[in-house]
Formats: C-alpha cells, structure tokens, sequence
C-alpha cells in the first residue's frame, strides 16, 4: 500500500481515494466497498438486521487484510477508532482528511445511507466527530485541509508529500 486515507464521513476518503489512484496509476480499494461486498447487502441494511459491534468485527478483519494490499486504502470513518495498532504498526503514510464542520454537514446532507447520520442526526454526528479527533490525530502521518478544496487539489497536495518523503 502506498497511501492510507482516514477521516470522519464526509471528509472525502472515496472520493479523494479515486482521484489519486487514478492520478499514481495504482490500484483504488475503499474498505466500505470491501466490506459491502463480503457482507452481500449494503451497509446501512447491515446495520438494521446487526450490531454495529459486528459489523465493526468484519470491518477489522477487512482492514487486516487490505493492508496487505497495493495502492491506495480509503478506510470508512470509523475505521481508526478500535483499530488504533494497526495504523500505529505500519510504515505505509496515513493522510487524515480534515474539514471543518460545516463542510462536513453541506457534503453529508447532500447524501443518504450512512447509517450513523439517520440514528445520530446531525448533533450527534457533529459530537461524533469532536469525540473521535484525538483518535484520528494520533494514528496520522499527515493532516489535509480539504475545506475549499477541490477533491483534485486534495489528492494533489498528497502527491506532493508522498514525493517529499
Ligand atoms: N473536496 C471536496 N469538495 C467538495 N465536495 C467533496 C469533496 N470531497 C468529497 N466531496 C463530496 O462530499 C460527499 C462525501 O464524499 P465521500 O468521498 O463519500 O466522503 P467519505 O468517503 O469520507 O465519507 C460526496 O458527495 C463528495 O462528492
Ligand atoms: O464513521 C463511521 O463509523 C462509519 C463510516 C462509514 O464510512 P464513510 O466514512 O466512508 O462514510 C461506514 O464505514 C459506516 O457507515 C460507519
């Protein structure tokens, strides 16, 4: 793997995650996608039938393996929460996605099916965010601004630190 991406929803992990896999020319593995397709059904219908304590399970055994994997990892916004060892352990660059929150509410509005936003509402999901950003520095190599910022111009101050290092 040549670059992990984390950040909370909305901070633009897939979206950035695409256009700099296609930018390098290397391989694009979003870890939601992963999991949706070893769990056969989408992850917002997951989580009506199961716990998020499993699907949190398959999340960790799915990052395991794609950290095996070559090119970029976009990781889902929970992802760096119970799995801090993992990040910490590893030599490939972890580039946290930062917005502030208001741009994470005008890109999340924009969407639906994230689970967590229909049971948190809006509050909650602010809260969230708040709650889990000492987690998301701790475990990064590298903090991106992207408010304001084309998801192109994010994945092009990316390249620039990956050809610094
Ligand atoms: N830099 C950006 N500027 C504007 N909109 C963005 C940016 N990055 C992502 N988006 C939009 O925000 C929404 C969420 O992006 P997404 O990549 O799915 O985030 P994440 O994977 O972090 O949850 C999408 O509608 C996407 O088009
Ligand atoms: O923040 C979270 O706990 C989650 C974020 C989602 O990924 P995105 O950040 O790609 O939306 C997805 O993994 C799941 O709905 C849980």
């Amino acid at each position: 793997m040549q670059a992990i991406i984390i950040g909370f929803m909305g901070s633009g992990k897939t979206t950035v995650g695409r256009e700099l896999s296609e930018s390098l020319n290397v391989n694009n593995h979003d870890l939601d996608e992963i999991i949706v397709n070893q769990i056969g059904e989408s992850i917002s219908s997951f989580f009506k039938t199961h716990s998020e304590a499993e699907f949190r399970k398959i999340e960790r055994q799915q990052l395991q393996k794609a950290m095996n994997l070559e090119g970029i990892l976009s990781t889902g916004g929970g992802t760096p929460m119970q799995n801090s060892q993992i990040f910490k352990a590893t030599s490939i660059p972890v580039f946290l996605l930062d917005a502030v929150d208001e741009t994470i509410l005008k890109r999340l509005t924009k969407e639906s099916g994230r689970p967590l936003v229909e049971k948190l509402g809006m509050d909650g999901i602010l809260q969230l965010k708040a709650k889990r950003q000492p987690a998301y520095e701790a475990i990064s190599d590298y903090i991106i601004h992207t408010d304001n910022k084309t998801p192109q111009a994010v994945s092009k101050e990316i390249i620039n630190k990956l050809r610094s290092r």
